[in-house]
């Protein structure tokens, strides 16, 4: 691990300090503040004003019960959160999760690498993420709709197309997001689409927000392959997960030429030689919200593995599209002594930083999620913009415009990491770029 500046060091601490028990929270800050050593000694501004213990301490977070009543008449409460951390470029921006594992210190790790992913965009959002410990797994529609009701009945009064726009996440998709936009409607009287996005297309959603995360990561990968010469075409993938991130990565994978040909869910690991059938994975997920294993009772040459770890398959290109800390250093190793060529994270923060190290010092690509994963939040600043417009573009005009995004993050960060000496480097990239941005913003907005 890179060792802190002497001044940095001291805001980490203070970090830890004030925010005790949210591991998750203090790896997200710590990798950031391990690659702002050089912009600190360019830019004594930043320490003087305090620009980084700001950009660490939330503007307002929000905590609040949600109770809902199950199909039976049985009375459940959860936790609900939206942690708006930072409004220095736009509104607060970022998805919700629903995942009994979210407690507060997940949320901030969320929030905080979306300040940066956001200002990666170019796109005019600040950073935000919100959830509950809800699981919506084995839920009836209606069950997850109450539940959506209860939650957007407390939250509604902290969101607005102007001031903060949720999206998706880990159990956030289309379904909950209509439930949550009609409990806004209801309870506001306003038809203001800006307020959410992601968003059903009958309602001011936008064409390629489903599939713009996964497809944007593959953009990016296929980017950086391009400045080693080198491209899809012919290489095997693995890419974890097997929701929403996971399946639209597949599918553009495939279409620039490779072969992904295993993927997972939280029980196992489906393998499949022949390529991955994205039309099925999409019927068995999205439509009858099956689990993964269903797959091998469709195409009897795939193998189920049951607690099977992804990333023992050898492969040329991995992407981790899952959860926070699903690649851990022993699993890196395994990587790149299999082959593999280059990382790439649509999953948020999904290589513990002991994975991050083996990756950096095998200088093979590797895109970080706040670089990487940043086309999703940008094609929702697409559909905010498109709202604005009251109009709706279409898809392939939005396809090129995401793909334009990522290809600008890619070399934002190529050329910041040359820049700062250290090429091929888009962790330090990505954190330099990212936060340079905000903490000019925040300078010019004084102390507040
Ligand atoms: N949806 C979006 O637009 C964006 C999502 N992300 C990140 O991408 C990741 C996936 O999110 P979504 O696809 O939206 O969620 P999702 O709820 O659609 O899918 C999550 C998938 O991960 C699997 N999973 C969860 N824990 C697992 C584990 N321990 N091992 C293997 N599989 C596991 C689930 O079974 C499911 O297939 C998360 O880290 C999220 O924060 C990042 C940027 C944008
Ligand atoms: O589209 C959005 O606002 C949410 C995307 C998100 O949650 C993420 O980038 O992690």
């Amino acid at each position: 691990m890179a060792k802190l500046d002497e001044k940095l060091e001291g805001v980490y601490q203070e970090v830890l300090k004030r925010n005790p028990g949210e591991a998750e929270f203090h790896q997200a800050v710590l990798e950031v503040l391990e690659s702002l050593g050089p912009v600190v000694s360019k830019h004594p501004e930043y320490l003087e004003r305090k620009i980084i213990e700001r950009i660490c301490e939330p503007e307002r977070q929000i905590i609040f019960r949600v109770p809902w009543q199950d199909d039976k008449g049985k009375v459940h409460i959860n936790r609900g959160f939206r942690v708006e951390f930072n409004s220095a470029l736009g509104p607060y921006k970022g998805g919700l999760r629903f995942h009994p594992s979210v407690y507060l210190g997940i949320i901030k790790f969320l929030g905080f690498e979306q300040i940066f992913k956001n200002s990666l965009t170019g796109m005019p959002i600040g950073g935000g993420k919100g959830g509950s410990d809800f699981d919506p797994k084995g839920k009836s529609d209606d069950e997850v709709m109450r539940f959506c009701q209860s939650f957007m009945t407390e939250l509604y009064r902290h969101i607005g197309e102007h001031t903060d726009v949720p999206a998706g996440d880990i159990g956030v998709g289309g379904r909950e997001i209509g439930y949550m936009f009609g409990q806004y409607k209801r309870i506001t009287n306003r038809w203001e689409a800006g307020v959410l996005t992601g968003k059903g297309l009958k309602f001011g959603g936008s064409l390629v927000r489903t599939e713009a995360t996964g497809y944007g990561a593959a953009f990016f990968i296929n980017e950086a392959l391009k400045t080693r010469k080198d491209s899809f075409d012919g290489k095997t993938c693995l890419v974890s997960g097997s929701g929403n991130v996971a399946i639209y990565t597949i599918e553009k994978i495939h279409q620039l030429g490779g072969r992904c040909i295993a993927c997972s869910d939280s029980n196992g690991v489906i393998v499949d030689e022949k390529g991955l059938d994205v039309g099925l994975i999409k019927q068995l997920k999205e439509v009858e919200r099956r689990r993964i294993q269903d797959y091998a009772s469709f195409h009897k040459h795939a193998t189920y593995v049951p607690n099977g770890k992804i990333w023992e398959i050898p492969c040329q290109v991995a992407m981790p599209s899952a959860t926070q800390n699903e690649i851990n250093g022993k699993d890196a190793a395994t990587l790149v002594k299999n082959g593999c060529l280059a990382v790439g994270e649509g999953a948020n923060m999904p290589t513990t930083p002991e994975g991050v190290k083996v990756f950096l010092d095998a200088k093979i690509v590797y895109g970080p999620g706040k670089a990487a994963n940043a086309g999703g939040v940008a094609t929702s600043a697409l559909e905010m913009q498109q709202n604005a417009q009251r109009d709706s573009w279409k898809f392939d005009y939005t396809e090129k415009r995401l793909e334009d995004i990522m290809v600008n993050i890619h070399q934002l960060c190529h050329d910041i990491a040359e820049e700062y000496g250290a090429p091929g480097n888009y962790v330090l990239g990505a954190n330099i770029a990212g936060f340079t941005k905000v903490a000019d913003a925040m300078v010019a907005h004084g102390l507040v």
